[in-house]
């Protein structure tokens, strides 16, 4: 099979469009995303751009999108004086739109009222801190606890970008359901799904010996995405401080180590090497490029999906709450939002444009806010 052929999905014309970056809006809150279309089933078909045309253009954007990920030059776009209290005032207005979940919690508590609430937890930022080096991102023992405990009053599920295996590892939870690659590796129950397309999903018998359905979307990518990793190490191999890490169906590129001087030129080998991968697409995330098929299928996809797997989709009585810091996590609150149930949390300490309900501060936040859950739970009679 030719990899890199240009199948049905030609490649993204404007991954980034400089504008929309600078705000900090996510696509998902535009309108529309100029250029993409949804085929038929999974394939997101983009139309094709001549390779080379407005090269320049689209570097200096993702260059513009790496620099407005870094939290101090996003507070300076928006006008706001980092060594001021600018940013305690902004943040307490932003608070308004995105309330504490801590704080209404009692709010919350009411809502699941005679329902039985299903939690998801993306992993970075949300269970662990950000750090500097991808591979010490660990989850503190009480972290663990608190969503052991959580764990065994209702269903939960970790939502990561990165590999499934990884994140399993970081987490070390036999009673939680795991799904990487931003929802294309899903390890969900037995119960055989009704009505959702899960066609691919298999039985399945994971590391500790228990038995899932596994439903891997992107399967067909694997070598392209295997090959792809190869050529990404290789052609930043000299940049100080890159990272590309494999995260089974997608890579990340990251820049967090990297002088910023240098940032373009990890933009422009990422986007050199795409050239030649049509059916691949570039995501930014928190200090990370992230390649991924161009496929129809997020993190809101795999809420759905893990909701009807659990035979909790169709129910009136079901409470999913979804909680994540980024931007790939922004299409499960979206999931939730539309389908208008739910909360989705939003975990950060700065404003954020979110399709959240609520927010929390940081992973600390997020620890408290389990604990209510449970609390609450052993409170009802
Ligand atoms: O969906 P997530 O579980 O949040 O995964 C998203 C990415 O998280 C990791 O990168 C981020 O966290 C690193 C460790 O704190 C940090 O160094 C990096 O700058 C962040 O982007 C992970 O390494 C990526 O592969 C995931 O895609």
């Amino acid at each position: 099979m030719d990899l890199k052929a240009n199948h049905s999905a030609p490649i993204l014309a404007d991954p980034t469009p400089i504008n929309k970056q600078r705000l900090g809006i996510h696509d998902s809150l535009l309108p529309c995303s100029p250029g993409t279309i949804f085929s038929q089933g999974l394939f997101l078909t983009l139309p094709w751009k001549k390779p080379g045309v407005l090269d320049d253009v689209r570097s200096t954007s993702w260059l513009d999108a790496m620099k407005s990920s870094s939290p101090r030059n996003r507070a300076k776009n928006n006008g706001i004086d980092f060594s001021s209290n600018d940013v305690d005032v902004a943040y307490r207005d932003w608070m308004l739109k995105y309330p504490s979940a801590l704080a209404s919690f009692e709010q919350i508590a009411n809502s699941a009222k005679g329902k039985r609430i299903a939690l998801f937890l993306d992993y970075d930022g949300t269970l662990s801190p950000i750090v500097n080096n991808p591979d010490h991102a660990f989850m503190s023992n009480p972290m663990r606890t608190a969503v052991r405990n959580v764990a065994k009053y209702f269903p939960t599920a970790i939502i990561s970008g990165r590999s499934r295996e990884k994140v399993r590892k970081f987490v070390g939870l036999k009673e939680l359901y795991y799904a990487g690659s931003h929802g294309m590796d899903i390890m969900g129950p037995v119960r055989p799904p009704t009505d959702h397309n899960t066609t691919g999903t298999v039985r399945s018998t994971n590391e500790e010996g228990k038995d899932g359905n596994l439903f891997q979307p992107a399967s067909e990518f694997l070598p392209m995405i295997n090959e792809v990793f190869v050529a990404l190490v290789e052609i930043t191999k000299d940049i100080k401080g890159v990272k590309v890490e494999d995260n089974k169906f997608c890579v990340s590129v990251h820049y967090r180590n990297v002088d910023e001087k240098s940032w373009q030129t990890v933009a422009q080998y990422v986007q050199e090497t795409l050239k030649q991968y049509p059916r691949l697409r570039l995501t930014h995330g928190r200090m990370v490029l992230e390649v991924r098929p161009v496929l129809k299928w997020d993190k809101g996809k795999a809420v759905e999906f893990l909701l009807e797997s659990l035979g909790l989709k169709n129910c009136d009585d079901v409470l999913p709450i979804y909680v994540g810091d980024d931007r790939t996590d922004e299409d499960a609150f979206k999931f939730l939002r539309d389908s208008d149930r739910g909360y989705g949390i939003l975990v950060s300490s700065e404003p954020k444009e979110s399709n959240a309900y609520y927010s929390l501060r940081d992973p600390s936040e997020v620890m408290k806010f389990m604990k209510s859950l449970v609390m609450y739970k052993e409170s009802i009679p």
